[in-house]
């Protein structure tokens, strides 16, 4: 068999999950609730009401999921850590919380799999929330370093990846702006206030974590990237995808690595939100400490022509592509594009990336297998993207298929399956689609046969 593309020995080949998504035991050992549980269990925030209570029992079974990661063979495993399970009441500091990622960790590290850890993947602590607004308020920032100093202090260098943030734009747009997600706002000049205190938030826990000089530990950020295409050559057209590519990435990728934010994003946004009375003296530098690396969470382009009457001047217009379950067109290409773009305009820091994946619609056989091939052949033409990007001398270090398993989708609760296992929730039995027995093949050969 020739193969496809061939990876670096060193090749971090990995799967993603988050707290909320998969760990359930929303009371347990002293958690207090999340802005996600408020959300979820308010009338018409979620697919039929779903919740994360008990999502995929990870909280009782990660030995069970960390020897699956084994089975699997992956180098790397990408979890996060939930606030309210570590700081339940402000200040108020849970080592009960802290020992359940602890003990993760340990099982981990006994099977030689490399913990990467994202300090917060959307589950603000209600309390943070009930004081201002949570990210509207600038405390938020001193509650979020107390938080990442703590774990830096009590994880430090078992964990050679931190994470300080995934996808600001949803934690702030998404949640603040849009109100798809939690706590479910729909106001533009606080979607970035919160994206401001929340790349703020990034800026200080990297300095608290250089001051701590942890051994042999990483630092960076995650930002999920969908690069913009023109529906047409019309530079109207052109206008829209510029400010699609502001909106969903330039607004994060220019205040993190060029210090500041896009002047044409500024005069846009200015009409809409008035002053931008909350940037303060000195935030710019601090948002813009060097990291380690880039996370990059890819899955889909966007299509944009000129619309007079939208607040971006753009609306999306369908792609040609198959899409998946959630409606996003399949575009491999794209994810190439976004990397060159990203080495040639913005970093060579070492890049992950941190999710891809996709939902389509799983089943299990008579043969009690799922044969998920179309999640074979998305996550095959994403990797011979990013082998292209690494064969032109592309700084890409590792990429962690979103996910491990199937689980809570946010708003789509758990009629979204991204998993390479299945997750029975009535029974909790886990199945390796046969989407995790070809990725454990890949990990193998460091590469793909066709
Ligand atoms: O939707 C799949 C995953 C989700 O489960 C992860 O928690 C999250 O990190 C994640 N980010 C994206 C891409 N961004 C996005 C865009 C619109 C709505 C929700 C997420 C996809 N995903």
């Amino acid at each position: 068999m020739i193969k496809l593309a061939k990876f670096p020995r060193d090749f971090v080949w990995g799967t993603a999950t988050s707290s909320y998504q998969i760990e359930g035991a929303v009371n347990e050992d002293g958690r207090t609730p999340s802005i996600w549980d408020t959300f979820s269990k308010t009338e018409g925030k979620t697919y039929k009401g779903h919740t994360g209570d008990v999502a995929c029992d990870h909280y009782h079974r990660y030995k069970e999921d960390v020897e699956i990661l084994k089975e699997i063979g992956v180098k790397a495993y990408r979890f996060s850590i939930a606030w309210p399970r570590i700081f339940p009441e402000e200040g108020k500091y849970n080592p009960k919380g802290m020992d359940f990622y602890k003990k993760l960790i340990d099982e981990l590290q006994k099977r030689d799999i490399v913990p990467a850890a994202t300090i917060y993947h959307w589950d603000l602590p209600q309390w943070a929330y009930d004081k201002g607004g949570g990210w509207l308020n600038r405390e938020s920032i001193k509650w979020y370093v107390e938080y990442a100093t703590k774990l830096f202090e009590e994880l430090g260098d078992a964990i050679p990846l931190w994470i300080t943030h995934n996808e600001p734009w949803c934690s702030s747009i998404l949640s603040y702006g849009i109100g798809e997600h939690a706590p479910g706002h729909k106001n533009y000049r606080e979607a970035l206030i919160a994206a401001h205190h929340i790349l703020l938030s990034h800026g200080e826990a990297v300095k608290a974590f250089r001051e701590m000089n942890i051994k042999g530990s990483k630092i960076g950020i995650t930002l999920n990237l969908t690069p913009a295409y023109p529906a047409s050559e019309k530079e109207e057209d052109k206008l829209a995808a510029q400010y699609a590519d502001g909106f969903a990435n330039r607004w994060f990728l220019d205040p993190i690595f060029k210090g500041n934010y896009p002047e044409d994003m500024m005069e846009l946004y200015s009409k809409i939100i008035g002053e931008f009375d909350f940037i303060k003296e000195g935030d710019l530098e601090t948002i813009s400490v060097p990291i380690d690396f880039l996370g990059v969470n890819y899955y889909t382009r966007s299509i944009v022509k000129y619309d007079e009457d939208s607040m971006l001047k753009a609306e999306n217009v369908p792609g040609p592509g198959k899409r998946t379950e959630m409606g996003w067109e399949i575009s491999p290409e794209s994810l190439y594009d976004l990397l060159k773009r990203l080495d040639r305009e913005y970093t060579k820091l070492p890049m992950y990336i941190t999710e891809n994946g996709a939902a389509f619609k799983d089943e299990v056989t008579e043969d009690g297998r799922v044969h998920d091939d179309e999640r074979i052949e998305y996550i095959k033409e994403h990797l011979k993207a990013a082998a292209k990007f690494i064969g032109e001398g592309g700084n890409l270090k590792g990429y962690f298929v979103w996910s491990l398993m199937d689980n809570f989708e946010w708003a789509h609760g758990y009629s979204k399956r991204f998993g390479i296992v299945y997750v029975d929730y009535t029974t909790q039995k886990r199945i390796l689609k046969d989407s995790a027995l070809w990725y454990k093949e890949v990990i193998l050969d460091d590469g793909i046969e066709d």
